[in-house]
């Protein structure tokens, strides 16, 4: 059957475990539907401050369950864009969630496992990781997971992943910037989130709200487009509710209280 189970942490980590024990945690479209709705739900609450996504049964993701993409010889054909529908929504919903995103990868990483973490705005993964995009192999393109890696590791390490449809180890992933850190086990993952979400904890929600949607404007803009952006940002955010309150706190030696009003430049 396989099951996505949410864990509300109360330091503002909703952890998203992926459970699918027969085909290594492969996602079908309950699981996809789950995950999805989940991460628009809670990156939605002013509690959520972290999302990561894991996985159970010592591994990450096989990618998409292949069953549910399966079409026999002669049948009629269903509609491509409604199958391709649920990792789309997937990919929207992670790229454009307002709160920092991490996938801690235990295991393999394929296909669309690959795609959550190059969706996510940060990964770390176990020594035992593995990574690969290996759906050449069974023939089709990881067009909308290939888009994303151009952008994070370049297009020369993703020729190399995408063309040869090789598993590569964790060395490899964070020589070309694939993830952040490797942590010893399962209990060096833990740790790691921890530091994470503490960091994230010290931080703006609004502030990290604009800095995402910033990041994912300037990725794509020439120079002077995002540095005229980044002024504005700037500029904007100086009058802030969070940008008085951060400053003032800082200067009076005690911890901020955040809002989470919005910038002008968030609307
Ligand atoms: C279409 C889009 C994105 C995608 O993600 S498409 C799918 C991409 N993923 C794959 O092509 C991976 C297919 N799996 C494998 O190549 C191998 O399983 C493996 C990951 C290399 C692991 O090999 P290993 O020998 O260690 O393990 P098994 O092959 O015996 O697998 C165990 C068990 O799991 C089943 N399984 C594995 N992956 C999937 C999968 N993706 N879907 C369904 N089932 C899977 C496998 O069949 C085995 O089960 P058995 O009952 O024992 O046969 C982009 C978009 O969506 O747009």
């Amino acid at each position: 059957m396989g099951r996505v189970e949410i864990a509300v942490g109360d330091n503002g980590m909703v952890t998203f475990w992926l459970d699918n024990p027969g085909k290594l945690n492969a996602l079908n479209e309950t699981m996809l539907a789950t995950l999805t709705n989940g991460i628009r739900h809670h990156g939605a609450q002013a509690a959520c401050r972290l999302i990561v996504i894991r996985g159970r049964n010592g591994t990450f993701c096989a990618g998409r369950d292949v069953a549910g993409l399966q079409r026999t010889e002669g049948s009629a054909p269903p509609d491509a864009l409604e199958q391709i529908r649920p990792a789309r929504e997937l990919a929207e919903t992670l790229i454009g969630c307002p709160v920092p995103t991490v996938a801690a990868v235990a295991g393999r990483a394929v296909g669309l496992g690959m795609g959550m973490v190059v969706w996510c705005d940060m990964a770390i993964c176990e020594t035992s990781a593995t990574f690969s995009v290996p759906e050449a192999r069974i023939g089709i393109p990881p067009s909308m997971i290939a888009l994303s890696l151009v952008r994070a590791i370049g297009p020369r390490a993703t020729a190399d992943l995408v063309l040869r449809g090789r598993t590569v180890g964790a060395e490899h992933a964070l020589q070309v910037g694939l993830i952040q850190k490797v942590c010893e086990d399962d209990s060096g993952i833990d740790t790691d989130l921890a530091a994470l979400s503490s960091d994230v904890w010290r931080c703006s929600p609004a502030a990290l709200r604009s800095s995402k949607r910033l990041l994912r404007e300037i990725t794509d803009m020439p120079f002077d487009d995002g540095f005229s952006r980044a002024i504005e940002v700037a500029a904007a955010s100086l009058g802030s509710a969070d940008a008085i309150e951060g400053m003032h706190a800082f200067r009076s030696k005690r911890p901020p209280t955040w809002t989470l009003t919005p910038t002008p430049a968030d609307s």
